[in-house]
């Protein structure tokens, strides 16, 4: 597919969950127009460390921790949520950082992360129906005619939003938060307050006087503690090509196109036709990318995938997130990590084991047990030692918010307890407790893999 491309070439193609009910075209080319003309969201140096940094996840050397809101909100939108996420991916990858012994490459579900391919395009309440809820850049959550019409102007406020998101999280990232001990006191009182976090006492406190050590090693020159500097990097579904195209630049240097709209776009499950418009669009970007891989997926789909999404095989440029289910991923992963071995082109094999995992609770909302999250977790860290492959990353819905969205967990949370705090848009998060468990798990499994026994076998 050596087709010339552009920014707009993915209008000649087939495109899937895209909104076609914009009651005023013109308004919206309108507001195309000026969103081309705002300033990138990020700059493609930041992009570049993420594929080098990816570069290394594909080497075996490093492990990718990616996650946050399934979606965005314009309500939902404070500083403690966007405080409360970058603190959780922070203790998150201390804990991982820590066991597996591999740097840990932080990438938010975040800055950006707005539209939502629904499985129905209407819904029907009380004998009403009307146009789905398809995040807040469409449209609007509340059930009612005009919330539910598609409005231009939401991908205006989505783009300001997420510049707002990523200024604090430049402030935090660059030294503006806690220092590293305090941020893992969180985690002991974590491992403390539950139960199921117990087991994992010991490895808490090593870390503690691991971080404490090293900072009574490198003290800054005014014997204050020096503040930590770390990297996140932001990342969403490139579902709504019109507004990516719009963030989408030339660099001048390079002749290179960035979406700058965020370091790392992925392609969703339902969008990964190898002839449909979200393929045709993400081929010409130079930003690292995911495609998500589910249980329809055959081996020589994800091959000619491959093909026009990383012909060259560039290392970090290519994340494959699997989302097959607990009870699927031993059957359907084998076989693509197979394939990819074999092919030997750089790849990430990363899960996502929260998209194959969800079911409507008996009394009506949709969730997802936290043992079956963690099931296919372990399920693909399994495959992928059989398969001789890195287990490269970890991708989750997750919330640094007390909600109670998922099944089960550290505070063991019932059916009867959904309603007291589900405050997801879209599909239930895990909240900070259970994804700091889900971290603990992967960690110890990690340090399994880099025990010398466990190498020389
Ligand atoms: O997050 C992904 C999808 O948008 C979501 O799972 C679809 O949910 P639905 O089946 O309720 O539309
Ligand atoms: C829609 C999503 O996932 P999937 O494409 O795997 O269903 C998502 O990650 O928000």
């Amino acid at each position: 597919m050596n087709r010339t491309w552009t920014p707009r070439t993915w209008r000649e193609k087939p495109v899937k969950y895209m909104p076609d009910d914009y009651p005023d075209l013109r308004a919206l080319t309108r507001v195309e127009s000026e969103l081309s003309k705002l300033p990138p969201l990020v700059h493609p140096a930041e992009t570049r460390r993420l594929t080098a940094a990816l570069a290394q996840v594909s080497q075996g050397k490093a492990f990718l921790l990616q996650g946050g809101d399934c979606a965005e909100s314009f309500k939902e939108f404070t500083t403690d949520n966007i405080r409360d996420t970058f603190r959780l991916i922070l203790q998150m990858a201390i804990v991982l950082t820590f066991a597996g012994g591999r740097p840990v490459v932080k990438v938010g579900r975040i800055a950006g992360q707005f539209a939502k391919p629904r499985s129905s395009p209407v819904e029907t309440l009380d004998g009403v129906t009307l146009p789905a809820y398809r995040g807040d850049i469409i449209n609007g959550m509340d059930f009612d005619a005009a919330e539910r019409t598609p409005d231009p102007k939401r991908l205006l406020k989505a783009y300001h939003q997420s510049s707002a998101t990523l200024n604090l999280l430049r402030a935090y990232s660059g030294g503006g938060y806690e220092d590293l001990c305090n941020l893992h006191r969180w985690t002991l009182d974590f491992v403390a307050a539950s139960p199921q976090g117990e087991p994992y006492r010991k490895l808490a406190d090593s870390i503690f006087e691991s971080l404490c050590f090293m900072s009574a090693l490198c003290p800054a020159p005014d014997h204050t503690p020096a503040p930590p500097t770390v990297e996140l990097f932001t990342s969403h579904e490139a579902l709504l090509l019109n507004f990516e195209e719009a963030l989408t630049r030339q660099e001048p240097s390079t002749n290179h196109w960035y979406d700058a709209s965020a370091h790392m776009l992925w392609i969703g499950e339902r969008t990964r036709q190898l002839d449909g418009g979200h393929v045709e669009f993400m081929r010409g970007l130079r930003n690292p990318i995911g495609v998500k891989c589910g249980p329809t997926m055959e081996p020589d789909d994800l091959l000619r995938l491959m093909d026009v999404l990383n012909p060259e095989g560039l290392p970090g440029r290519l994340t494959l997130i699997g989302r097959f289910g607990a009870d699927k991923v031993a059957d359907c992963l084998p076989r693509l990590m197979a394939a990819t071995r074999q092919d030997g082109r750089p790849v990430i094999w990363s899960i996502d084991p929260m998209h194959g995992n969800t079911h409507k609770a008996s009394n009506g909302y949709k969730t997802r047990a936290f043992d079956r999250v963690l099931s296919e977790v372990k399920g693909f860290l399994q495959v992928a030692s059989a398969e001789g492959v890195h287990p490269g990353g970890i991708h989750l819905e997750m919330t640094g918010q007390n909600v109670t969205e998922c099944l089960g967990g550290p505070r063991a949370v019932t059916e009867d307890d959904l309603s007291s705090r589900y405050h997801t848009h879209c599909d239930p998060r895990l909240n900070a407790d259970q994804a700091l468990q889900l971290s603990f798990l992967v960690a110890e499994k990690l340090h399994a893999l880099k025990s010398p026994r466990a190498r020389a076998a």
